[in-house]
């Protein structure tokens, strides 16, 4: 469990986040969502570390990050897996590479316990047998499966997915975000989407946190979503014609 206590971020006089409060929940897919410019990636940043808030406190099974010794925050991270937006594979080094590099970063395991525990991710994915290809071989829903196999490598307990969709057609986004709802709930991770996805957000929205304009203004399940009574919600969500065709 992530608890983010009422987060505020600035950019010199730009208040960007203004005073975020909510619960990431353990073996579920939590998801944040909002428009352009509102604030999600920089929450991220400040989640995962990568941006230090102005104020408020994240919490990792209740180890407070910032407020942490340098021990503590870096075994914090190394419970993190990240998969990036555009994937971010090292377009020289082959699959299987890719996926090994935090091992080799940041373990000892000898080459054939890293050979090992890359193959099983590797399958885990639905990848078996790509390891020797080189990313500019392989299609774009197969780039994002590599970043996620890199993602869980490490048997991460939290994990970060930064619009895990984007540039997907919507059969492999659908089957993506499938991907990671299983291995959420396959090890009981704490997992974190951002996205502005609909399809996602109703596929695997276990728990939402609505953001807008540097608040969050809903919290709620895909169950619960279409019916709130929060306008700036509503505008959100029925911008898709299909989803107000449904509503009417
Ligand atoms: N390093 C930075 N310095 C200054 N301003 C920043 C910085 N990072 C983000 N911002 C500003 O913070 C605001 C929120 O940006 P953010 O990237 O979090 O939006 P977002 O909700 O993720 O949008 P999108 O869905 O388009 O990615 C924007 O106005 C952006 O310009």
């Amino acid at each position: 469990m992530i608890e983010i206590k009422n987060i505020v971020k600035s950019f010199g006089d730009k208040e960007v986040l203004k005073g975020v409060s909510c619960i990431l929940r353990q073996g579920e897919t939590n998801l944040i969502i909002g428009g352009s410019g509102t604030g999600k990636s920089v929450l991220l940043k400040c989640i995962i570390g990568l941006i230090k808030p102005d104020e408020g406190a994240i919490l990792y099974n209740d180890r407070d990050f910032y407020n942490s010794s340098l021990e503590v925050q870096q075994s914090i991270r190394r419970e993190m897996g990240v998969l990036f937006q555009g994937g971010a594979l090292f377009d020289s080094q082959t699959v299987h590479q890719n996926i090994q590099f935090p091992l080799d970063m940041l373990t000892t395991m000898s080459e054939a316990d890293k050979r090992e525990r890359v193959e099983f991710c590797l399958q885990r994915v639905g990848l078996e047998g790509t390891g020797k290809r080189m990313p500019s071989e392989i299609s774009g829903g197969m780039k994002k499966r590599v970043g996620i196999a890199r993602a869980i490598v490490m048997n991460p307990k939290y994990l970060f997915c930064d619009e895990p969709n984007s540039g997907l057609d919507p059969l492999t986004a659908v089957k993506i975000d499938e991907l990671i709802k299983e291995i959420t709930q396959e090890y009981n991770i704490t997992t974190l989407v951002i996205t502005h996805d609909m399809n996602s957000v109703m596929e695997i929205g276990e728990n939402i946190i609505f953001l807008h304009s540097g608040h969050k203004l809903w919290e709620g399940d895909n169950q619960t979503l279409m019916h709130s009574d929060v306008a700036e919600l509503n505008e959100f969500i029925f911008a898709n014609k299909l989803l107000r065709d449904l509503r009417s």
